[in-house]
């Protein structure tokens, strides 16, 4: 069967519960150009009820309410959604909040349901004879069992003993042992109002697109079927939370529309920045040369003593090595010096520049702009030229962090606190901070080394673009008027492979040893505090506030002033090897902590991947356990040596069964599972804000992978819509949900309460690498150790659920920390 003519569509959007998902059910039947051109996803609070009948009504056909947090009487949490519903203008569908404020808007009460459950799946039997949305021909051919699999998010439920007569119970859950039945499903008895209590739209629902067609062939009939609806006036669509464009599925950044190269008449040659096309890439294979040294024996050679460096023995600005070391998933590792570093403080607005023997200089942004923008133009500016010569690794470009704190100005509805002018003179906080990498050495994960270069051709002018009407001056504009340049002269190049040559035929003899232990880290908070926290996350769920809240805390210890984090580092990538293990330093930055700072980390999450062919894939990961570790002895008096001979055979095997056993426990274990798949909705929304739609899936669900410790993870993709660049992708991606919990607006303002630390720092934000060629490959910075100044800390946290154990969460946390740095002190 066709399916129904698809009417225009707004999707009112509650803020993050999973919103955008709602499209992937418009994908499975209409194409993507369709949907976005018939069907926006806009936030509740964009239009005031009046702009919203005068401007919006009249061109659309029916209205879809999202889920949300909070409680639908609420007035703060519904909008105008309750009048919209009691006017019905247009056919109405809400989805778990939505379904419940037709419930509140015709009468009926809102209660606690007898079982709090997020994340977890449960059966749902329309009612007999079949009614509203269950009783039409697409509901009826899409499954012949009258009851059907959906994922519930709720904490509230309509109270079926107050259920108005205007109303009808389409649908219940279907009882167990644990959970008695609540509404599932309600219509309006005269107005085209109908509602489910369920997910629809989750990964883990069944018969989604058949409820949505149900509802589609209802507003057909509404408008007597006609033929086709009128399009979306472009105003409209303008509103969009996210604009996505529609394009064909794959289109290389090579493909990307390019701008005329030639400078507006308007502008004199002086103000030209970097020509588009004026940067190229370059690579030498070294063959044999190095193949015996280690990588480390290389990094201090090239980087730490800056024998790669082009203007001889300045001192470097920062130090790069992203490690990457896992014995199942081929990485390669990176070594490079950044010739340059920009760096953002959010209190002030200020990006600075840093370069080698030069004081820095800084740029105040505007109120309209914010930092993303402002790289992000600049970033993309600069890729759209190069069409990516590899599906993975660094070419040259950006390495750095977004600190967590970024959140404030990538979440929509987040409030932005105002400029603060630094005149009394008091350190900034660095938020950001990314450095520019013209030449950079790579060891293959065969051994060999490869030296990678983005050279600059000196013959083509510069070109620089600032809209005129931006306010602020473009990143390339700037960078220019300080003679920055990006790529390195034809010489440079050679001068830089002369370097490694040099380096790998006579490396340095003198090694830098492994820190002999760690520091010891302190909690911040006490465990007590933090069950009390963990107490407040649950109320807060109980409240209907949040699904799931990822509380973090962190670990602190004190260093003598000018320790150099080196040797830690070198400890740590041997005692928690990890995917993402990298090391920044970055020695002349200051924070309120200090002078220098460094990233140690250990991390084993990917949080954004981007690959030549602008496929973006996400591994978020929930489920935690500690493993046994080699030598550790877990025999009991009847099991493996007997407790009585550790290291022998039987005690080894017995330990990797141990282990085994339980990482399948894990996999098994059904509060972790929802965990996980509440995060993966989370993140197929997140990439639906810059993907093509029909483009995003879920390859992987809830894998176990066993490194330092085990870990449930899984895969999201998607192909990067054309319109979206890699910085604008992480953008709309961060803060990375697994750190915030769901939905991830609500619950990142109620974590901001709940942690007494007030800020998280680089600990929650990402880490990695902006390649020149559109290629990114970011972590999740957890498992992290970070020196400020005299301070060492490493963050910690886990996903709180109704259903968490306040002991079991403290001891994850412990585990977490514990598999970084070994033992802790003062921990109760
Ligand atoms: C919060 C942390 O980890 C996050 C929470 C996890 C969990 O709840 O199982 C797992 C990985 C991370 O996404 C951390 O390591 O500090
Ligand atoms: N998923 C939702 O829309 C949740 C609705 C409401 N906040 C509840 O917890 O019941």
């Amino acid at each position: 069967m066709q399916p129904p003519t698809l009417p225009r569509t707004l999707i009112l959007d509650y803020y993050d519960s999973y919103t955008n998902n709602l499209l992937c059910l418009f994908t499975q039947l209409y194409s993507d150009a369709e949907v976005l051109n018939k069907v926006v996803v806009i936030k509740a609070d964009k239009y005031t009820w009046s702009e919203f009948q005068e401007r919006v009504l009249p061109n659309i056909d029916c209205v879809i309410l999202s889920p949300g947090p909070g409680r639908p009487d609420n007035p703060s949490d519904i909008g105008f959604g309750l009048g919209l519903l009691r006017f019905h203008p247009v056919p109405i569908l809400g989805v778990c909040l939505g379904h419940q404020a037709i419930g509140v808007a015709f009468g009926a009460k809102i209660i606690n349901t007898p079982r709090i459950t997020h994340g977890h799946v449960v059966s749902v039997s329309p009612v007999i004879p079949s009614k509203g949305l269950f009783d039409s021909p697409f509901w009826q051919l899409s499954g012949k069992e009258n009851d059907f699999e959906v994922v519930v998010y709720n904490s509230l439920t309509v109270d079926p003993s107050t259920v108005p007569n205007e109303l009808e119970v389409t649908a219940w859950s279907v009882p167990t042992s644990d959970r008695p039945s609540t509404v599932q499903g309600l219509r309006h008895r005269e107005h085209p109002i109908w509602g489910v209590q369920y997910h629809p739209e989750s990964i883990s629902s069944t018969r989604g697109s058949a409820l949505l067609q149900s509802f589609l062939a209802k507003v057909n009939q509404f408008y007597s079927s006609p033929d086709s609806f009128p399009a979306l006036p472009s105003k409209i669509v303008a509103s969009c939370a996210y604009r996505v464009s529609a394009a064909s599925k794959s289109r290389p950044s090579s493909a990307l529309p390019t701008p005329p190269i030639t400078p507006s008449p308007s502008r004199p040659p002086s103000q030209r920045g970097f020509r588009r096309g004026g940067l190229s890439i370059s690579e030498k294979r070294m063959g044999d040369l190095g193949k015996q040294l280690r990588t480390q024996d290389v990094f201090e050679s090239l980087v730490k003593q800056n024998r790669g460096s082009r203007k001889g023995k300045e001192k470097a600005i920062g130090e790069f090595w992203l490690d990457g070391q896992t014995p199942t998933r081929s990485t390669t590792t990176s070594l490079a010096t950044p010739s340059f570093l920009l760096s953002y403080s959010l209190s002030a607005r200020t990006v600075t520049l840093h370069r080698p023997s030069l004081p820095p200089s800084q740029l105040i942004l505007s109120d309209a702009t914010t930092f993303w923008d402002w790289f992000s133009a600049g970033s993309q500016s600069l890729t759209s030229s190069l069409s990516a010569t590899s599906s993975q690794g660094f070419r040259g470009g950006w390495v750095g962090y977004f600190g967590y704190e970024m959140k404030m100005e990538s979440l929509q509805g987040y409030k932005r606190a105002p400029r603060v002018d630094r005149s009394d003179g008091l350190v900034e906080e660095v938020d950001a901070c990314w450095g520019w990498v013209d030449c950079l050495t790579e060891r293959t994960s065969e051994g060999q080394w490869i030296a990678r270069g983005v050279l600059r051709d000196e013959g083509v002018p510069l070109d620089g673009k600032n809209d005129e009407d931006d306010e602020d001056v473009s990143m390339l504009d700037w960078l220019r008027s300080h003679e920055v340049s990006l790529g390195v002269s034809q010489q440079g190049w050679e001068d830089y492979l002369e370097s490694i040559r040099d380096v790998l035929s006579n490396p340095t003899s003198d090694h830098a040893k492994p820190a002999s232990s760690f520091p010891t880290f302190r909690p911040n908070a006490t465990g007590s505090d933090y069950r009390k926290r963990i107490d407040a996350c649950r109320e807060a769920i109980r409240q209907g506030e949040s699904y799931e809240l990822t509380l973090t805390t962190r670990f602190f210890s004190s260093c003598p002033p000018a320790l150099d984090p080196y040797p830690l580092y070198l400890r740590l990538r041997t005692f928690n090897p990890a995917y993402y293990s990298t090391y920044l330093h970055f020695p002349t930055l200051i924070t309120p902590r200090g002078k220098g700072l460094s990233v140690l980390s250990s991390s084993p999450e990917r949080f954004l991947k981007i690959d030549k062919n602008r496929r973006v894939e996400m591994m978020p990961i929930k489920g935690t356990r500690a493993r046994v570790k080699p030598g550790q002895c877990v025999c009991t008096p009847n099991t493996g040596c007997k407790g009585q001979d550790k290291g022998s055979e039987a005690c080894v095997e017995e330990g990797k069964r141990v282990d085994e056993r339980i990482g399948e426990e894990l996999r098994l274990d059904q509060k972790e599972r929802a965990e996980n798949l509440m995060i993966v909705d989370l993140i197929r929304s997140d990439l639906l804000s810059c993907c093509t739609p029909s483009t995003v899936s879920v390859p992987k669900l809830i894998a176990l992978e066993s490194y330092g410790v085990h870990n449930l993870v899984t895969t999201v993709q998607g192909i990067l819509a054309a319109n979206v660049g890699s910085v604008e992708c992480v953008r709309r991606c961060f803060p990375p949900g697994s750190m915030t919990g769901a939905p991830k607006l609500r619950s990142v303002q109620m974590l901001d309460d709940f942690e007494s630390d007030k800020r998280r720092g680089i600990y929650s934000g990402c880490l990695g690498y902006f390649s020149i060629d559109g290629v990114s490959d970011l972590s999740v910075v957890i498992r992290t150790i970070v020196a400020e100044g005299e301070q060492l800390s490493i963050g910690a946290g886990g996903a709180i659920t109704w259903l968490s154990d306040r002991d079991k969460e403290w001891e994850e946390v412990l585990t977490k920390v514990g598999s970084v740095v070994g033992k802790l002190d003062d921990v109760q």
